[in-house]
């Protein structure tokens, strides 16, 4: 049966309000190959949740994504998106959720409306109800203006917009958002996340998102962070900053090699030089400054406290920062990952 024939069903036999877990997964794996991209990832995203998948370049984000959607088969373990198994209810998994790619995947030589059109019919939404739905999202996501403008003369963050509207467009559950900011200016990925705020607050949606960026990880009420295919730590943004426990403290000195010795034989204290400065982890950093000064015996030109960021939990579970682990393997493109054979 076709999307639009289920939609039609859905609609002629409207279901109970369903409560479980918008995503629960159970030993999921995938491999390509000799990569093992996916290694048993078991997660559950409760419903109205904005939940986050952090890690480098080639962690299995996308890959995990990727089976949710049922865009490519697990190679093992279970998943279920709004209550239905990914393999074996595929177009009842189809049908609640929403995509956004990492690529735009609109059609450049339509206009906006036409693109949510054709969206639109795809899912079988009566006429009546489409052209209300395509008016809402296109003035909430400030295109309606520009709704007759053919999608190849809009910028980057237009044409972003315009796939979260049509990702919403036939109300799904789940809405699953590919790096949904990468290429974008700074201003710019603000306001998709603005979007993606105000949509919180209209509907009764799950966003589940893949990123690399500590910032936007943030926004989340949960996040996994994701490193070799493995989940490694999994808690809100808080608890997970919480449980790293230590604070960092980055110096400048006139010897950083001495004053990593210093700091190991006076304190018991591994440092390392990163992006030019001594940095180490500490707890109740701001305390321990004093001492600092009193008892290295090198010189200090300058000293920050911090408290841990996301990229310190990760270093806390990994043993290396998101940007050392994404300089560490083949970069890939971000381009045409959803064409790839599988
Ligand atoms: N179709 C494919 N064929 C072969 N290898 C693949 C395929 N898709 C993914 N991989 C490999 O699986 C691993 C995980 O890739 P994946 O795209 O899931 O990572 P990611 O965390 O999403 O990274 P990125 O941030 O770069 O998108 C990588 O080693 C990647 O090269």
């Amino acid at each position: 049966m076709n999307l639009a024939a289920l939609s039609r069903r859905a609609a002629a036999f409207p279901r109970p309000r369903w409560r479980g877990p918008a995503v629960a997964t159970r030993g999921l794996m995938k491999r390509f190959g000799p990569i093992e991209a996916v290694r048993g990832i078991d997660l559950e995203v409760a419903p109205g949740e904005t939940f986050g998948f952090l890690g480098p370049n080639g962690a299995g984000k996308s890959t995990t994504l990727q089976m949710l959607c049922t865009l490519t088969a697990p190679g093992g373990g279970t998943a279920r998106v709004a209550g239905y198994d990914v393999v074996k209810e595929r177009d009842d998994v189809r049908r609640h959720i929403g995509l956004v790619f990492q690529e735009p995947t609109l059609d450049g030589y339509l206009s906006a409306e036409q693109n949510l059109r054709f969206h639109a019919e795809l899912y079988g939404l009566p006429r009546a109800v489409s052209a209300e739905r395509i008016r809402h999202l296109l003035e909430w996501v400030g295109l309606w203006e520009r709704r007759g403008s053919l999608v190849s003369t809009f910028s980057g963050g237009m044409k972003r917009r315009l796939e979260i509207a049509r990702g919403l467009l036939h109300s799904p559950r789940v809405l699953f958002l590919d790096e949904p900011t990468v290429g974008l200016d700074p201003q710019t990925r603000g306001s998709i996340w603005a979007y993606v705020h105000a949509l919180k607050q209209r509907e009764e949606i799950t966003v589940f998102m893949t990123t690399h960026y500590m910032e936007e990880a943030e926004y989340c009420d949960r996040i996994a962070i994701v490193d070799a295919g493995r989940i490694v730590a999994l808690g809100s943004p808080a608890e997970l900053k919480a449980k790293v426990g230590s604070d960092r403290v980055r110096l400048r000195t006139v010897d950083d090699g001495a004053a990593i010795a210093a700091l190991k034989a006076r304190f018991g204290i591994d440092a390392a030089v990163r992006d030019g400065a001594v940095t180490f982890g500490v707890a109740e950093g701001e305390r321990f400054i004093p001492r600092l000064f009193a008892e290295l015996g090198v010189s200090i030109h300058s000293v920050s406290v911090a408290r841990p960021t996301l990229d310190d939990v990760f270093m806390a579970h990994t043993g290396t920062s998101i940007r050392d682990a994404e300089s560490q393997r083949p970069e890939r493109s971000h381009g045409g990952r959803f064409g790839r054979a599988r």
